[in-house]
């Protein structure tokens, strides 16, 4: 029987739409085999929805992701719009969508393609065999506490303001999460803080601690996150699920990004406890090279590996796009960002064609 899905599609700004267009069509075409349908929906955000109907998040867009059955979206944000008002910031758009359908969990997974560990930035040794799972809070803590703002003092200096927080309730239903992931892979959870000097992270680190006692099968150790970020590029093998706050995971994935070989490989699932999730590259919108057909698309096709595993439940049809990628990269192709001497290097359009190629061959 055929399944029928209705997607959201947010291409956003910069190389957004490029990587999308490759996405999409990939997408498409293991639909076809795996007798999957999806009824597309593109919508505005970011950049290019403050242009068209001067909002970050139109309504109508929020409402579309809300019926849909899975969102994916590509990247937000340029230079154009740096120097708006925080309300007409194409980021302001993003974090709306997140709080908007409550996706608390985003899983970031970062692990070394055997095929590309001569662009890792470290050696071979170091990195091989690293496989990762970052759990980022993805609603809370500082990119969300209040009070935040630019405040005058009784001096009349300006002073501007933001809060890390996290009540008990969020640091558990994400300490949860963390817990099952670690289940499911190889049974160890770091959970990162700055519990020596942050209120709001011995909170965090006491509840981590407590919630530890239901899930007697995963080894649990915490590190600060100085030390972590550290870690991650001195030994990054120590490691195999790490739970952390909204700020540090934001920091910590990108540096987890670079073991891979580049931030243009890396996927991720944004993930509530009910209703839609996105799906989206742990990149932004790299405007510097938008537009020049350089952009690796293969965050985004992973992105559709998550959205196909996590958020659709079609485990069988994001093993043949993982499996696609892996083949592409075997064969040598590879966008600038991950050449290595004796790769093809090609543009985003022609990866993504290789890649359709490489699935109709089956
Ligand atoms: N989820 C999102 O939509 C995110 C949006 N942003 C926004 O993106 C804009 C640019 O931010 P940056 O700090 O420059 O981070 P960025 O991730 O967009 O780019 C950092 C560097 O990585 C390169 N890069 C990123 N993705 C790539 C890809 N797929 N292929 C090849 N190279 C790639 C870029 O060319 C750049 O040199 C900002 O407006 C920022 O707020 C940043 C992070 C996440
Ligand atoms: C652009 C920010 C709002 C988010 C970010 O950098 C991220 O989610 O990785
Ligand atoms: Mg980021």
């Amino acid at each position: 029987m055929t399944q029928s899905y209705r997607i959201t599609l947010l291409p956003g700004d910069g190389i957004g739409p490029e990587i999308m267009a490759v996405a999409v069509d990939v997408l498409k075409v293991v639909g076809q085999q795996q007798n999957l349908t999806f009824e597309f929906n593109e919508a505005l955000i970011g950049g290019a929805a403050i242009d068209a109907v001067e909002n970050p998040l139109p309504k109508q867009t929020l409402d579309a992701c809300k019926q849909s059955d899975a969102v994916l979206l590509a990247a937000i944000g340029g230079y154009k719009w740096d120097t708006m008002p925080r309300h007409l910031r194409p980021e302001t758009g993003l974090l709306g969508l997140r709080a908007g359908l409550e996706l608390f969990a985003n899983l970031r997974p970062a692990q070394i393609l055997p095929q590309l560990i001569d662009a890792s930035s470290l050696k071979p040794e170091v990195v091989e065999g690293v496989d990762i799972m970052v759990v980022r809070e993805l609603t809370g803590g500082v990119y969300f506490g209040s009070p935040k703002g630019v405040f005058s003092t009784e001096t009349g200096e300006q002073r501007g303001v933001n809060t890390m927080a996290y009540t008990v309730a969020e640091i558990d239903r994400i300490g949860r999460v963390a817990f099952e992931t670690a289940q499911k892979r190889g049974g160890k959870l770091c959970s990162v803080d700055k519990a020596n000097v942050l209120e709001v992270s011995q909170l965090w680190r006491d509840r981590i601690t407590d919630l530890s006692s239901e899930y007697p099968d995963v080894e649990l150790s915490h590190l600060y996150v100085d030390n972590a970020a550290m870690q991650l590029v001195r030994w990054p093998k120590q490691f195999d699920t790490i739970v952390t706050s909204n700020l540090f995971g934001d920091i910590l994935s990108d540096i987890a990004a670079m073991l891979t070989g580049s931030i243009g490989m890396l996927p991720s699932a944004s993930l509530g406890a009910d209703g839609p999730g996105v799906f989206e590259p742990v990149h932004g919108s790299a405007p510097d090279i938008a537009g020049q057909d350089k952009a690796n698309p293969l965050a985004q096709v992973l992105s559709v590996a998550m959205m196909l595993r996590y958020g659709l439940d079609q485990p069988a049809a994001a093993d043949k796009v993982e499996s696609a990628v892996l083949t592409l990269l075997a064969q040598g192709y590879r966008t600038g960002d991950i050449q290595s001497p004796g790769t093809t290097v090609l543009g985003c359009k022609a990866i993504g064609e290789t890649l359709i190629q490489i699935l109709n061959q089956g």
